[in-house]
């Protein structure tokens, strides 16, 4: 680490601040570090009144709780649940007021905004469209609503004086039967704002290789997909996700660490006069994936909330960056985690001792590993990026 490049620490009074409170001129330095998002889910990530509001607007009576705060931690606490399939019941409730076009409009543009607030530069924000067509809405209503949303939100955001990118990514549910129509819709929206294509859902029953028609057709048409894989699944996931279906990248791959081998009961001597022998080993798959810097899609609260990982402490994103995989942060679903991309990479420094140079560089992964053209990847690395960062090292 660079001693000359040092985050500001958590406060020095005996109380350290939490990352969700942290001490205000902290939170300040971390929203202005820039950031580059690629893993968040837009039915994971409404604000809390918006439901609320959404729910009274449509008549939508599933609510567990009536109001904003209580809504927030009933998220929180139903979300921490250990399992991803129950997990993901939550978005039971997300979903059910994403019926209509205001709504849409609403929760995309207010997304744009909260992640331009935050000192998001560039983020890929993720939805399946065939989950919000019960108000009659067709597939290509529901992603021009989305995009419709971004746009005014991005444009808000500017006027603020906070410049976004965003781009979409389409998901498919890959315990239904519909990736093949959801990947042609990608393509279709490709030169509107829609950059890729996803699957998400319950991952064990669903392996990859169950979309390879899918993914055929993006690849056929040159363009780019994540899959997310090794999160509640296993090597098998990943290798499919890699070997069979051709993913650009991982949408989490946490469990890359199963074929990962630790010595001496999960301590590494990462000194350079370390024995041989005492560095973590990597079977085939985790070779490859690191060979071909196929970037990891990273969560870290989500994955303690569904059980991929125990604790923050547990989790191998330090592991996984000392040994240089091309590793990336991100918030999967900001809502459910009570989390903002600051709040990720607080968490972070708070456990692993990272330094502005180590976010920095996670931020260059990221950015390298977006879903647009070289040339724009280059500008945003060197025109927005690095001259944000060099501010930060002071
Ligand atoms: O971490 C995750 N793993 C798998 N699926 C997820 C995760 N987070 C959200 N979704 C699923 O993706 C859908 C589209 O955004 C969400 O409705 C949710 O079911
Ligand atoms: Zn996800």
């Amino acid at each position: 680490m660079d001693t000359t490049a040092n985050v500001p620490a958590a406060g020095s009074d005996a109380q350290t601040p939490s990352a969700s409170q942290p001490d205000p001129a902290r939170a300040a330095a971390f929203r202005a570090a820039p950031k580059v998002l690629l893993h968040d889910h837009l039915d994971g990530g409404l604000r809390p009144q918006t439901v609320l509001e959404l729910a009274d607007a449509h008549g939508y009576r599933g609510l567990p709780v009536g109001d904003g705060p209580e809504l927030a931690r009933w998220f929180r606490s139903a979300a921490d649940s250990g399992s991803l399939e129950r997990y993901l019941e939550t978005f039971a409730h997300t979903v059910g007021v994403m019926q209509h076009r205001d709504a849409l409009v609403r929760v995309a543009r207010e997304c744009a905004m909260d992640l331009a607030d935050d000192g998001v530069v560039y983020a890929e924000v993720r939805f399946a469209p065939e989950q919000h067509l019960e108000g009659g809405l067709g597939l290509d209503e529901v992603v021009q609503a989305v995009l419709d949303g971004f746009a005014a939100g991005v444009d808000i955001a500017a006027r603020g004086g906070r410049a976004i990118r965003i781009g979409t990514l389409v998901t498919a549910m890959r315990h239904a039967a519909r990736s093949r129509e959801i990947a042609e819709l990608a393509v279709r929206f490709r030169d509107r704002g829609v950059v890729g294509f996803d699957i998400a859902g319950a991952e064990a029953g669903n392996p990859p290789t169950r979309h390879l028609d899918a993914f055929e057709f993006m690849r056929q048409s040159n363009a780019h997909f994540t899959i997310h894989a090794g999160e509640a699944f296993g090597l098998p996931s990943i290798h499919e996700a890699i070997a069979f279906c051709g993913a650009d990248r991982l949408g989490h791959g946490v469990r890359i660490t199963d074929d990962i081998t630790v010595p001496d009961g999960g301590i590494v001597d990462w000194s350079p006069d370390a024995p041989s022998g005492s560095r973590p080993v990597l079977g085939r798959v985790a070779n490859y994936v690191r060979d071909k810097r196929i970037p990891l899609e990273l969560c870290p609260s989500s994955n303690v909330q569904t059980g991929a990982v125990a604790s923050l402490a547990d989790h191998p994103f330090d592991l996984l960056a000392r040994l240089r995989f091309r590793v990336t942060v991100n918030t999967d679903n900001r809502l459910m985690s009570d989390t903002t991309m600051s709040g990720e990479m607080i968490k972070l420094v708070d456990t692993f001792g990272y330094d502005w140079v180590d976010l920095q560089r996670f931020t260059i992964n990221a950015a390298k590993s977006a879903f647009l053209p070289f040339d724009q990847r280059l500008a945003m690395i060197d025109d927005v990026i690095k001259p944000g960062y060099a501010v930060l090292f002071g």
